[in-house]
């Protein structure tokens, strides 16, 4: 079955092979990381304006068909339709900045903002068209509006989705589209609208295989440009960047941050007395040990050499001690000569000690944690320099 699984996942599913956890990871955005889902966030908004400018340039356009094609009672509001269609995309396509607090949320508003022009359209293009006396070229013009929601579903395959998300999206559309069919008083029936309804399942099953991949894909590459390769911790620049926002959304719902500051004790020792190698799986060692206490919200970044932070959103400075006791007693690793790996760490946490940036709360934790070093280390000191000591 594991076999069976690796074939599919290497050789159909992506290049880079995928886990039965990632795949899981693909379904909700709940556990993207603050720089996949800011990166998701400029892609979104990349590709959402590429679009509308498309739009804004072929949806006024078409109007020539509808003023040939209707009399003019259909057509003028028709084109009175597109241009309003076209002033949304023009709107979407105008430059705008990356937001820096909650860059996904405006790229979903954007996306949802896009998706549902057409389905809009079509629905009040469906009242203006319904009382027209239908010729060949009318009706084929009328059912091409009809294709719209379809055609959005289809759309969503260009962006790095994932499943909950595309299903979400694409609800409203459906129920617009299920309107269209029932507006003149019919129920839904196998018959007539069975076949449209499928093509519309399909289309979102294509999308969600799509936003899967592309999710993936991404997620893998923005990973890997940001974490040191030893570790798999983030580097002190990405780890910087997302303590930034992180203190800034902190700041703003008023919320507690704490920042945990590393430096393993005498590591020199294990380099100098086992080489470089036995140092470096040591490294590797504490960091694997420190995730499995850390919850998929906090964050992880090697700062220097053995120096590690850990920052940890809505951690209040008063659990802080049984966390750390909880942390120390899972252990860090063992010392390649026997006896346990050990560290000095200082902690800060944004109210508590009344930390006004990101820079001072690590400031603070970094001087706390040479207290912890002086004192003795193998040993924590908390704000209001609380000593923390786990030497038996
Ligand atoms: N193996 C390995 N060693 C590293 C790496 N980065 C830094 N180091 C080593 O980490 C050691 C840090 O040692 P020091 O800062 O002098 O302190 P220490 O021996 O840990 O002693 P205290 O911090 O005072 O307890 C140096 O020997 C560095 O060469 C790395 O990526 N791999």
């Amino acid at each position: 079955m594991k076999t069976l699984w690796n074939t599919i996942s290497r050789h159909i599913v992506a290049p880079t092979q995928i886990s039965a956890g990632q795949v899981l990871g693909l379904l909700t955005p709940f556990s993207r990381s603050v720089h996949v889902r800011r990166h998701a966030a400029a892609v979104i908004i990349a590709r959402v304006q590429l679009i509308a400018m498309l739009f804004a340039v072929l949806v006024p356009l078409w109007a020539v068909i509808d003023v040939l094609v209707f009399e003019p009672a259909v057509a003028w509001p028709l084109v009175a339709l597109r241009l309003g269609s076209a002033a949304v995309f023009v709107g979407l396509a105008w430059p705008r900045e990356l937001s820096s607090r909650r860059p996904y949320a405006q790229a979903m508003v954007m996306l949802v903002v896009m998706l549902m022009v057409p389905p809009v359209f079509y629905l009040a293009s469906m009242q203006i068209i319904e009382h027209s006396a239908f010729s060949d070229t009318q009706r084929l013009v009328a059912q091409l509006y009809a294709f719209m929601p379809t055609i959005v579903l289809g759309g969503l395959a260009v962006f790095p989705l994932t499943a909950l998300e595309i299903l979400l999206l694409a609800l409203p559309v459906t129920g617009v589209a299920v309107l269209g069919m029932t507006a003149d008083g019919e129920a839904l029936n196998l018959a007539s609208h069975g076949a449209t309804l499928w093509f519309m399942a399909m289309m979102m099953g294509v999308a969600m295989f799509s936003g899967m991949s592309q999710s993936h894909y991404m997620e893998s590459l923005v990973l890997k440009a940001l974490t040191d390769p030893l570790t798999g911790a983030y580097t002190r620049r990405s780890g910087s960047e997302a303590l930034e926002l992180m203190f800034r959304l902190a700041a703003m719902a008023d919320k507690p941050l704490t920042v945990l500051f590393f430096d393993l004790d005498h590591f020199k020792a294990i380099n100098d007395g086992y080489g470089h190698d036995a140092g470096d799986q040591a490294l590797c060692t504490f960091v694997e040990r420190l995730r499995q206490s850390l919850r998929r919200s906090d964050v992880l970044v090697r700062w220097g050499g053995e120096e590690f932070v850990a920052v940890l959103p809505d951690m209040p400075a008063r659990e802080l001690a049984a966390f750390l006791r909880r942390l120390r007693a899972a252990g860090f690793g063992e010392r390649p000569q026997g006896g346990a790996l050990t560290a000095s760490i200082g902690a800060a946490e944004r109210q508590a000690d009344g930390a006004l940036s990101w820079n001072a709360l690590v400031e603070l934790a970094d001087q706390r944690m040479y207290g912890a070093k002086h004192g003795g280390r193998d040993r924590a000191v908390l704000p209001g320099d609380e000593v923390l000591s786990f030497t038996a």
